[in-house]
């Protein structure tokens, strides 16, 4: 790898990036940026009316990721040192070309590479796969109120717009190294040795 690695956890709500992140942080020692969640004044009223707020939502996240992502880079990647992150901020277009339609959909487009073409991105995804139980399990089982009318259709539309995406990505501008994680074979919470597994992937890849 020429420069440091910059390192992003994906995948679809509740695939358990945040627990791997957080995992691969303390394990490689690497500072972690994590996703801003709990104080996203948009998300409760989003679930309840996707049309209504979707413009509001995904403005929000772009402008928290824009403002974290432009501090990894002061803090990290301009010294060159290695950081991992529990997502990408090609999320925002994943989620946003699904939930705009029409002129709001351009403009935020437009919006989003004006903010975000100049930013340091990734160059390693670890991109976690699974399906739409698995999610769904995790995602009540985790149990954030305003989570807990999802609904599977969307959950499901959204699996494969991470499919799409991942591949996009893979195909674009400087792409980074995808490092795919199937969760229905790779238990990193339960069986320390598929961790390890995990851990000994991304190592390699780091060099
Ligand atoms: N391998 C696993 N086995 C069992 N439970 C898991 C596993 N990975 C994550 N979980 C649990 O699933 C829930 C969702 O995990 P986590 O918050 O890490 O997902 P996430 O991808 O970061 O979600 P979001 O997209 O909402 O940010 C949590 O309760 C977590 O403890
Ligand atoms: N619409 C939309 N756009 C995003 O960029 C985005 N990023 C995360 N989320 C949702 C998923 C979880 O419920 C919760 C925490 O990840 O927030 C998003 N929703």
């Amino acid at each position: 790898m020429k420069s440091a690695p910059f390192i992003a956890v994906e995948g679809p709500i509740g695939a358990g990036k945040t627990t791997l992140a957080t995992m691969l942080s303390q394990e490689l020692n690497l500072p972690l940026v994590k996703e801003i969640v709990e104080e996203n004044p948009f998300l409760a009223s989003f679930y309840q009316n996707i049309d209504e707020w979707s413009f509001q939502l995904e403005m929000f996240f772009l402008c928290n990721r824009f403002k974290q992502l432009e501090d990894t880079g002061a803090h990290y990647i301009q010294q060159n040192s290695p950081v991992i992150s529990d997502y990408h901020i090609y999320k925002n277009m994943i989620f946003a070309e699904r939930t705009l339609k029409g002129t709001k959909r351009d403009k935020y487009r437009q919006i989003y590479h004006l903010l975000t073409d100049d930013l340091p991105k990734p160059n390693l995804v670890i991109y976690i796969e699974a399906e739409l139980d698995t999610l769904m399990y995790r995602i009540n089982k985790r149990g954030r109120s305003f989570e807990q009318n999802m609904d599977p259709a969307y959950m499901k539309q959204l699996i494969a717009d991470y499919k799409t995406g991942m591949n996009d990505l893979a195909k674009g501008e400087n792409p980074p190294v995808i490092l795919k994680i199937n969760a229905e074979q790779l238990d990193f919470v339960q069986h320390p040795e598929h961790f390890r597994q995990i851990v000994n992937q991304v190592k390699e890849l780091m060099i």
